[in-house]
């Protein structure tokens, strides 16, 4: 390490000095600036030597300028009209230094033990730091309880927002459910809608089919009506009175005709009769034959001619009635036919009557068909119709598609209210990472308390038994008669052979070893120092008890400093003897 001193204490001059690790001794006359290095250097390890103490009385700036390990470390102090301005780094700030830094007679410690004051309690726990500790643990365990808290109120955010997500999500699912059912409403109304429809149409294609059956009803029934007229026309023709009336006329003109016809016989008979007569008196007339050739009497021949007339007039009139008698057979014929075809006529329409008849029963048979058939229209119209009705109460049911679609806005609307509560909440996941975070800040601090409880019990402890094992070693490597401890009150006890020995009654060089026990126990167990500095001047060892100790304190620190008093001036690196013990 190096240092610079100018103006500090009684360093007037600029003084620039670099040791080595180790011992090394200062040595300058009385009066020289052994001190003012000392608490130069000192003030770089605690604030509570002031400026003032520090600046020469006669300059108006200085400092101490350290290099150690690299790192520089300095007090620059300036005087402004009656004023100290200071600029400092400091090594560390830490009024423990003045105790334990530093061995000479300003040592408060030294002072007491050469003093003869026994109490030490005052020196373990301020150089202990322990009130510190308690406090810093308290102040970590206030701490700790709070972050506990926090936590606790994390934890329960934590698990009012995974409650918030579990509900979030429960709507989530139910308003998939709903969107579903919706859906599924949708088909279920579509296919109702066609199954109405195809229904309708059914329904309407039969009441189509019971019309166009009526209709043809109508008209058969029509037709039926014209049929049973006809044939009620047609029969009032074919009575039978009718055709037995033609058939007697027939009958009477038969036998008329037979009448006619026999007499036409005899007629043409005496016609002949009468012709060969006529001829005969014609010949007899010609032959003026005056016998008669019948009856072979006397005949006139004149009166021939008269008879020939008369016979000729009867002829005449025979021929004549001939005649009439076939103009009445004739007539009576043409008669007969006329009724013959009359009575073939009426059978003509007898056979219409019973075509139409035939007709008729088809008809009826038809009507008969039809009016089943519609019967079974209509009873199937009525089937339909009710089925429908009660159908239709089923459908209305499903036809209330709003209820889903109201119930997904009611929870959307508590899913955005549990969102917003979510948001003020923060989300899971965060909350989980503040948690950790929180979680290892109460692991730190817990692990904290738990090294400044151990640290605590052991500062309490150590000191004592640091102090009772140093004491022992290096009282004996000092070849002191002595055995020392420090009791349950704090108290410095020395004893020999087993009496305790009052610490006034102990030589000077005994007491500052007590106290540099005290010192070198604080150093090992709760205070590292940069260098150990020690004012020789005082003291009263021999030499070998010297190196003795400051061996021992060279295992303590890096960096040893002893100042001695001599006529000359130098900074020298101490050769050590090899250590006694360890
Ligand atoms: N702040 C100061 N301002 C002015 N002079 C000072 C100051 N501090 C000390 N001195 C003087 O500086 C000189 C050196 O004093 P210092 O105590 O450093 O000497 P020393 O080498 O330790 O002597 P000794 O061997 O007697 O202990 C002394 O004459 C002292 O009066
Ligand atoms: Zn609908």
């Amino acid at each position: 390490m190096k240092f610079k001193v100018y103006n500090i204490g009684g360093i007037v001059n600029p003084l620039e000095v670099e040791i080595s690790k180790g011992v090394s001794v200062y040595k300058a006359p009385n009066a020289y600036g052994k001190t003012s290095i000392a608490r130069a250097l000192l003030s770089l390890l605690t604030s509570s030597i002031k400026p003032d103490e520090l600046l020469n009385v006669f300059a108006d700036n200085g400092y101490i300028e350290l290099e150690y390990e690299g790192k520089s470390y300095y007090r620059r102090i300036k005087r402004i009209r009656n004023k100290l301005l200071e600029s400092s780094k400091l090594y560390m700030d830490d009024d423990r230094a003045l105790l334990l830094s530093y061995f000479s007679p300003e040592n408060k410690l030294l002072n007491q033990v050469l003093g003869g004051q026994e109490n030490v309690e005052w020196f373990i726990s301020s150089t202990s730091k322990i009130d510190e500790i308690k406090k810093k643990k308290e102040e970590v365990e206030t701490k700790l309880s709070s972050l506990q808290k926090e936590r606790e109120e994390l934890n329960d955010k934590y698990k009012q927002a995974l409650d918030l997500k579990a509900k979030m999500r429960n709507i989530d699912d139910e308003i998939a459910r709903l969107e579903k059912e919706k859906e599924s409403d949708k088909i279920l109304n579509k296919t109702t809608h066609a199954i109405t429809t195809t229904r309708q149409n059914k329904l309407n294609e039969i009441i189509d089919k019971i019309n166009a059956k009526r209709n043809e009803l109508n008209e058969i029934q029509t037709r039926l009506t014209k049929l049973e007229l006809e044939i009620q026309q047609k029969e009032s023709m074919i009575k039978p009175e009718i055709i037995k009336s033609f058939q007697d006329q027939i009958a009477q003109i038969d036998e008329e005709l037979q009448r006619k016809s026999s007499l036409r016989n005899d007629t043409e008979i005496e016609i002949r009769l009468l012709e060969r007569v006529l001829d005969e008196i014609k010949e007899s007339e010609k032959k003026k034959l005056s016998t008669c050739y019948v009856c072979g009497s006397h005949v006139d021949p004149d009166a021939w001619k008269v008879r020939s007339d008369i016979i000729s007039k009867e002829l005449r009139e025979k021929m004549a009635s001939f005649d009439s008698i076939k103009k009445e057979s004739e007539e009576l014929s043409k008669k007969k036919d006329e009724l013959s075809r009359r009575i073939k006529e009426i059978e003509a329409l007898q056979n219409d009557v019973a075509k139409l008849r035939t007709s008729r029963q088809d008809l009826i048979d038809k009507i008969e068909a039809i009016k089943t058939q519609i019967e079974n229209y209509e009873r199937q119209k009525r089937e339909m119709e009710d089925r429908f009705s009660r159908s239709s109460d089923m459908l209305r049911v499903v036809e209330v598609e709003d209820e889903p679609t109201r119930r997904i806005h009611e929870l959307q609307k508590k899913r955005g209210e549990l969102e917003y509560e979510l948001s003020l909440l923060g989300v899971p996941n965060a909350l989980l990472e503040k948690l950790s975070e929180k979680e290892k800040e109460i692991e730190d601090l817990q692990k904290l308390s738990e090294d400044l409880k151990k640290e605590y019990i052991r500062r309490l402890t150590i000191a004592r038994e640091e102090f009772m094992k140093i004491s022992n070693q290096l009282l004996s490597q000092l070849e002191f008669d002595l055995e020392a401890e420090i009791n349950d009150n704090y108290q410095l006890v020395v004893k020999r052979n087993g009496a305790t020995l009052d610490l006034k009654k102990l030589s000077s060089s005994e007491r500052t070893t007590l106290a540099l026990i005290l010192v070198i126990t604080g150093l090992k167990s709760y205070f590292k120092t940069p260098f150990f500095i020690v004012d020789e001047s005082f003291m009263t060892f021999d030499q070998k008890r010297f190196d003795r100790l400051v061996n021992y304190l060279a295992d303590v620190t890096d960096y040893i400093i002893i100042t001695k008093s001599d006529e000359n001036v130098e900074f020298v690196k101490e050769t050590m003897e090899p250590q006694v013990s360890s």
